[in-house]
């Protein structure tokens, strides 16, 4: 005897753009790739070649587009995730869970004359925004719950001074000399948990949450750049805990924060070769090598919870 152990479909990279003119004059734009999948008493469309509870993911499609047509939300990425993944278990007796993974695409204003202007934006960084929720109705109806998580990703960053890596663990396997001063590049993943407290959720209660998605997204991205500038780098390790601490310290509604951090290595190349040209050194490094691969990959995820004890 075999059983499914998971069923979970819906409908990936669903693309929308969506503009929303405003009673001022400007206009706001947002564009979105979102990925909706829905679990529940769904099996026999697996098990029994039944299609008859299977909502197509093209009607999935669809809904995303109505949706971003008709959300009063669709401007925050969490927001409009949470409406979307309560729509479904809401409308489909049959739909248990619902997750919702939303990527926003960077376009910011046009800056004119210092001012930015109303209706025209540019693509200013491979940076996105993401947004992943997980609504769960497996309790009922009339129990909804939601975890939900911000995030950004692909926020590449360098700086090419007060970054060093010294006294790390040194043994038979080591050749990597310690540095006082190198260059420490990355691209920034992460993540953050923001609990989403009504017992049951409602598509109306997501107005009222009390959370700024915005504010607290901007407060992120805005920490993770000042960190990364200015925090004099022991390692990617502590410049990462240095970010986490900050975030948790500024957002009350943050619950715990992961960053995932690739080290771009930029080796300095030995030109002593060449009239005894000196680059090697931390003093002389002016010339480097970027390393497409590998890269070191540094994760680190805290929380505000007490750590647990230690057997
Ligand atoms: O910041 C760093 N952390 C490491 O763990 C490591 N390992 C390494 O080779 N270089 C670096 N740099």
């Amino acid at each position: 005897m075999v059983h499914l152990k998971l069923a979970k479909y819906g409908k990936d990279k669903v693309r929308v753009a969506r503009i929303v003119r405003n009673a001022d004059g400007t206009q706001d734009f947002r564009e979105y790739f979102v990925r909706v999948l829905i679990e529940g008493d769904i099996e026999r469309a697996w098990t029994h070649s039944d299609n008859t509870d299977c909502i197509t993911t093209d009607s999935i499609k669809n809904t995303t587009n109505i949706f971003a047509k008709t959300s009063p939300h669709v401007l925050v990425p969490e927001a409009f995730a949470l409406d979307l993944g309560v729509h479904y278990v809401t409308r489909y007796a049959h739909v248990h869970r619902c997750s919702v993974d939303v990527v926003q695409l960077k376009w910011s204003r046009i800056p004119v004359k210092a001012k930015a202007h109303p209706w025209s934006f540019v693509r200013n960084g491979d940076d996105k925004r993401t947004a992943s929720v997980v609504v769960d109705a497996t309790k009922g109806k009339n129990a909804i719950t939601a975890t939900c998580q911000g995030g950004l990703k692909d926020l590449l960053v360098l700086k090419t001074h007060e970054s060093s890596f010294e006294n790390f663990w040194v043994d038979e396997y080591t050749t990597l000399k310690p540095v006082s001063d190198r260059i420490f590049s990355t691209s920034v993943d992460c993540v953050w948990q923001i609990p989403i407290l009504p017992k049951h959720l409602t598509g109306a209660d997501i107005g009222k949450l009390g959370i700024d998605f915005d504010a607290i997204y901007q407060s992120v991205e805005g920490t993770t750049l000042d960190i990364f500038a200015t925090h004099n780098s022991a390692s990617v390790q502590a410049t990462l805990y240095n970010m986490c601490e900050k975030v948790l310290n500024d957002n009350s509604q943050v619950s715990d924060i992961k960053y995932e951090l690739p080290n771009k290595h930029y080796i300095a190349p030995d030109l002593s070769f060449f009239k005894g040209l000196k680059n090697t050194e931390p003093q002389d490094a002016e010339v480097f090598t970027p390393v497409d691969a590998p890269s070191g990959y540094i994760i680190g995820h805290v929380s505000r919870d007490a750590p647990k004890a230690k057997l």
